[in-house]
Parts: C-alpha cells; structure tokens; sequence
C-alpha cells in the first residue's frame, strides 16, 4: 500500500508521527493475547510507503539563510530532535548565534527579534541555503537534509518554485520597520491603504491580529508541483489530509494548480482529519485564516473548501452533528446529509501520540471505507471560490 499526505508543520507533523506508529503495529489484536501476533491476524496490505508534500509557503529567508519552518517540523518531529514542548525547532536548542546577531543587529538599529533561529536549528538553514546556493533545487536540500534524520517517509516539497504566503492588511494597523521582511513576491499584492505582510511576519511577529484583508499564496499560480509530487499523489492507495491549518498550511499547498489538479485525478480514497474541535482550531489561529476568506470555523465549511477533492471527512464527536456530508451508518459516524464527503466521527484532541496513532487508524479506516462505497461522484466539479482565492 501507498499513503501519500499533504502536510503543513506541527499538526500534520504529529499526524504523521502518529500514523507511521499506527503502521507499525498489527492491525488486529491476536486472539493468543497481547503482544502475540497471529499469522491471520497481520495486515495482509503492507505499507511499501508514505510520501508527505510539505507546504513551503510559510519559507521565509533571514539572514540570508533560507528557512522552511514546515518541512523542518515534520523533518525534526519524525526524526525523533523536535521540541514538542514548543511546537518548532529543535529539543536540546540554544541561542547564542541569535543574541550575538541581535546585538549586531541592534547596532546597525533593525534587531531581528521577533523571529529566532537556534543554535542547532540553524545548521539545518545553512546546509538547505547552501545547496540552493549551488543551483540545487528545496527537493535535493530536503533530501539531503532527510539523510541525516531518517524521518521513515519520504519528505517532499511542494514545488520546488518560491511561493510565499503575504497577507494583507490595512496599513494603518502595522507601522512599517527595519525589522520586517522584505520580499520580491510581495509587489503588487498591496493596494492604496494597504500593507502585505510576509506570513512569518503576520504570525510570529504579530500574533495575527491585524486583521487579514486578504491572503495571498504569492508565486503559487506559476508554480509547478517539484518531482516526484504528482507521481506519488496519483499513484497513492490512500491520500490523507492531516489536522492542519486549512488555509496556509493545505490551502497553500493545494494553491499549486499541478497539486490540486492530481487530488482531483487520483483514484486513491481521499480523507481529511478536521483541524477545527467544537467551533474552535485545535492549535494554532487558523481561525484567523478563515475570518480573511470569510470562512466559519466550523468542521463543515473547512470541509467545503475541500469539497473537489475530499472523499472522507473525520470529525470530532463534538462537530458531528453539524458537520454535513453523508454518514454511512457505522458506528461513531456522524454525518448525515445526502451530498459531500462521508462524515465519520472520532475524538480529534490530540494530546498524546497515542491520541495521533488512534486518529490516523480511524483515517485509514474511514478511507477504507470510502474504498468500498463510490463517492468520488459527491465531489464538486470546481475548485471552492474561497481557496481559489489563494492562488496569486
Ligand atoms: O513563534 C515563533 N515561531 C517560530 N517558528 C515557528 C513557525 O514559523 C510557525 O509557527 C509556523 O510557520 C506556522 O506553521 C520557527 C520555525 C522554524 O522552523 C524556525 C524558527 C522559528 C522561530 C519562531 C519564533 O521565533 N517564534
């Protein structure tokens, strides 16, 4: 069998932690007693592999260095260095080049200091820039950099292009400085009274509130999706889309036209797990992101703009009743409408790997499920104006 996931960073970083440990183990429980394993009872359909396509809208460049906050999270969190405690970079982390920067930095009157880069973190940097630096393409630096971690999938960018995510604000709402982020991709996003504002920029330094008047996925629409992407997504048994956030995370992703177009083309079951619990992100401000393209943070309408490609929807027992799409009967299934995805419901707070090992199962389950039904006509011929929004 062949997974294939989009993924953003944290979210879909744990996701996928959690699906290689479900993997990992026998799909049944022998009836010999625990830890025994049947001969009858082994997954008859071995995994050969899961490729991931990570979103590098979120990359940024600092210093000179190129950094890709989403494939390093997934990068660092399944090659077991990651900082679970706060979400990004590296366990063990310190910051010494940071501060000697800063004062650099301070000294020359634009300190960086919204936006650290750690000790060790930053070897990763180095040895991506280094490559591009040389004419190599993000694929060979993440393949390069994937040797040293070991991460048990194979780790691809989307596009081997530059797309940056900018989100557009009002001017008034943020003073321009020497310590913003300066780049090419953001002309022509802003206009009279308004300000783009690199995503990091935004998110980090900003916590998101400035409201977003827009989000742009800046350099997407001439993008082509990097080597490799469209083979794995069309050739996949099973295409999963994590927890992450629907808009700069998958929304990126998938606002490369090559990326969207081989979701639509794939014959593999395509299952989503909701990052929105009870009407609110379960991480992160994705709810930030939805307000911009006037999105509810519901389980159903992130469902929605998802709606040409998605097969099966997981939700949590706590959205079920209002999530939409079709419900197929089984047990812990909560949809119920005629149209849409099959809506099956499933406790989605994911606290401890344990919690992302039993998600992913119930996502594999659920497209196994779709497998046996034929549900790729409920998707919708066109993209969602909302996500086609994205796309600049
Ligand atoms: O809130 C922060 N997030 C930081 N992040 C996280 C991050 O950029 C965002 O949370 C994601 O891009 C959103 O998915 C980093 C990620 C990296 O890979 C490398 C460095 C950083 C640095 C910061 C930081 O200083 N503050």
């Amino acid at each position: 069998m062949r997974i294939a996931a989009l993924s953003g960073g944290v979210g879909g970083a744990r996701f996928l932690r959690g699906l290689l440990a479900a993997l990992a183990q026998p799909a049944r429980t022998s009836t010999r007693g625990p830890g025994a394993v049947d001969p009858e009872t082994v997954d008859p359909d071995p995994v050969d592999e899961v490729v991931v396509v990570g979103n590098t809208a979120d990359d940024v460049t600092l210093h000179g260095l190129r950094v890709c906050p989403d494939l390093d999270s997934v990068m660092y969190t399944l090659g077991g260095g990651s900082d679970d405690e706060r979400g990004w970079g590296r366990a063990g982390e310190s910051s010494a080049v940071a501060g000697e920067l800063g004062r650099y930095l301070a000294a020359a009157g634009t300190p960086p200091d919204w936006f650290t880069l750690g000790d060790l973190d930053l070897a990763t940097h180095v040895v991506r820039s280094r490559v591009l630096a040389d004419g190599g393409t993000l694929t060979a630096a993440t393949e390069l950099l994937c040797r040293r971690w070991s991460p048990g999938v194979r780790l691809l960018p989307m596009t081997d292009d530059r797309v940056e995510t900018h989100v557009v604000v009002d001017a008034a709402d943020v003073e321009p400085d020497g310590a913003s982020v300066r780049s090419p991709l953001a002309a022509g996003l802003a206009g009279p009274g308004e300000r783009a504002l690199h995503f990091q920029e935004w998110w980090v330094r900003h916590h998101a509130r400035p409201p977003a008047r827009r989000i742009a996925v800046a350099g997407a629409g001439a993008a082509t999706p990097a080597p490799g992407v469209v083979e794995a997504l069309t050739g996949a048994d099973v295409v999963l889309l994590p927890p992450s956030n629907p808009v700069v995370s998958l929304g990126a992703v998938l606002a490369v036209p090559g990326v969207r177009a081989a979701l639509r083309a794939t014959a593999a079951p395509v299952v989503g797990v909701s990052p929105v619990v009870g009407g609110a992100p379960v991480r992160g401000m994705a709810d930030a992101c939805l307000r911009a393209l006037g999105v509810p943070t519901t389980a159903a309408a992130v469902a929605e703009l998802y709606a040409d490609v998605l097969d099966g929807w997981l939700v949590d027992p706590a959205d079920a009743p209002a999530a939409g799409g079709a419900g197929d009967g089984g047990a812990g299934d909560g949809g119920a409408g005629d149209g849409g995805p099959l809506v099956r419901a499933e406790p989605l707070l994911m606290t401890t790997p344990a919690d992302a090992a039993r998600i992913a199962r119930a996502s594999l389950d659920l497209a196994e499920r779709v497998r046996t039904l034929d549900l790729r006509s409920r998707r919708t011929a066109s993209v969602p104006a909302a996500h086609a929004a994205l796309v600049a």
